[in-house]
């Protein structure tokens, strides 16, 4: 569905993000990247969608191929929904306008000033359902507890009517029972609508219990791919016992559109 073929990411004149790697990701497949902090899960998971754009090789996407302009990146971008640790929700909004938010892509800048039609709230609204927060659609989302933010997450990168779903560290904030009920649920939709699905983690025993794959990174090099059953301890603890790599800067979470203006097409 998705293959990288020799990416690597080099951040300035000597930080290396990730050393050339080739994988591919087949749909439907739910994928968890595990390994110490710094060592690449961030890099390779935004090389997926762009947001960090590769210093060598070639992104190859089912339907889009190469993507390698901008009309393509558009495509991909389009069909590639995105959950984020901070969840990214516009606060003051209420649950559907973030998940409307979702749906930009489709439109066109000038389109997206203005209410949009009924049939977009209609996904927005089926999307809240599948998240189970279809009564919170007219609450504002800094009334919702830690877990409905990252449904409402969720469900807004579901609205896009994704192909590829990434989340990095979509569970970090949250209590453990919390986040195996968020992770759970993220699955199980996935899993129902073919979506490919991968997903950066730092609880090793949610990676066993969730993942199809595990891909192991250290030191920005795959050091493990494959099934949760096979990844030893003996290797895990390697992978979490390297020293953390340093020069870290922190990559700035792109501001969602400008789209304040969203309003609830009242017919
Ligand atoms: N914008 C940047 N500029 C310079 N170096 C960077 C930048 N972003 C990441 N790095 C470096 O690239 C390497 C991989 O970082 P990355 O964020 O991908 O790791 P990670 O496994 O996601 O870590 P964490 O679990 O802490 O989020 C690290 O050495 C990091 O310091």
């Amino acid at each position: 569905m998705i293959e990288l073929k020799n990416v690597s990411v080099r951040y300035g004149a000597d930080a290396i993000g990730l050393h050339p790697t080739s994988l591919s990701f087949k749909r439907g497949e739910f994928n968890v990247l595990l390994g110490a902090s710094g060592a690449g899960k961030s890099t390779l998971l935004r090389c997926l969608n762009m947001l960090t754009r590769p210093t060598t090789g070639s992104i190859h996407v089912q339907d889009v191929g190469v993507v390698d302009t901008a009309a393509a990146l558009r495509l991909h971008r389009r069909r590639t929904g995105m959950i984020f640790q901070q969840h990214q929700l516009i606060r003051r909004h209420t649950a559907l306008q973030n998940v409307l938010l979702g749906r930009i892509g489709y439109h066109t800048t000038l389109r997206s000033m203005f209410p949009l039609p009924r049939a977009e709230q209609h996904i927005a609204l089926e999307c809240l359902e599948r998240v189970g927060l279809l009564e919170k659609a007219t609450e504002r989302v800094d009334r919702l507890s830690g877990g409905q933010l990252q449904r409402v997450g969720i469900a807004r990168a579901l609205a896009q009517q994704p192909r590829l779903m990434l989340a990095d560290e979509p569970v970090a904030s949250l209590d453990p029972a919390t986040s195996r009920r968020v992770l759970s649920q993220l699955k199980h939709i996935c899993l129902e609508d073919g979506i490919t699905t991968v997903v950066s983690l730092h609880q090793v025993d949610l990676a066993r219990e969730f993942a199809d794959r595990i891909i192991a990174i250290a030191h920005g090099r795959v050091v493990y791919d494959g099934s949760p059953n096979e990844l030893s301890d003996a290797l895990l603890q390697d992978i979490y016992d390297q020293a953390p790599t340093s020069g870290r800067e922190e990559i700035p979470v792109p501001p969602l559109p400008s789209f304040t203006q969203l309003a609830i097409n009242e017919e």
